[in-house]
């Protein structure tokens, strides 16, 4: 397993080993013990989502769930390839609107840990792409949000995007009030 950080400390790439033979590949895609052992405390899974999206340039995000019900995602993708975008999006942070992107395919088996606090979207770079996440807390429909796509300067590599209506409709965010807050652990 290989733990690469981003230049948002928060967020993390992790690449688990794939044993390869010749009837394919065996890889643990989630290990808690080995990610305590690299460091990594991973906060505990409650939900595994599985999206499939058939255009290339499809684009779902920038989403977020408010506290009390804020989600930590564990990305990756199971069939085709995404660019996965994270966004610090809490008050207080000295790094409040930088993004990270990483492109995540199932040739290269990356993932992206995306803490709490941070909005979430990807666009997909081959059709039919399925995108595989854990998260840290349950769906709450009522803590739901969007923040929308295009207003964060970030180069999705897709100017016409195949978007869902919530979506295209959602708040820019510099018209947006985050509900996360910047706790400094230092
Ligand atoms: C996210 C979610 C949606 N749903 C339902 C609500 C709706 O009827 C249908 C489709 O929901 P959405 O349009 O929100 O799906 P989608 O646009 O794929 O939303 C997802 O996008 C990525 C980027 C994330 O980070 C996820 O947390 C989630 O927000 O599925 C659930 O039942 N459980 C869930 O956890």
């Amino acid at each position: 397993m290989q733990i690469e950080s981003t230049h948002l400390p928060e967020v993390q790439i992790i690449t688990p080993r794939r044993h390869g033979d010749s009837r394919g590949f065996f890889s643990e895609s989630w290990n808690r013990k080995a990610l305590l052992g690299a460091g990594l405390d991973l906060p505990e899974f409650v939900q595994d989502n599985h999206s499939m999206s058939h255009q290339v340039g499809t684009l779902r995000g920038l989403h977020y769930q408010a506290p009390p019900h804020a989600q930590g995602k564990l990305v990756r993708c199971g069939r085709g390839s995404l660019l996965d975008v994270a966004v610090d999006a809490r008050r207080g942070s000295p790094r409040y609107g930088r993004w990270v992107a990483a492109e995540l395919s199932y040739e290269n088996g990356r993932q992206l840990w995306i803490p709490a606090g941070f909005l979430h979207g990807f666009v997909t770079l081959q059709s039919d792409t399925e995108v595989v996440y854990k998260c840290t807390a349950h769906y709450d429909h009522a803590s739901d949000g969007s923040v929308l796509w295009n207003s964060l300067g970030i180069d999705w590599g897709a100017l016409d995007p195949h978007l869902s209506d919530k979506d295209r409709a959602a708040t820019p965010f510099a018209d947006w009030r985050s509900p996360f807050l910047y706790e400094d652990k230092a």
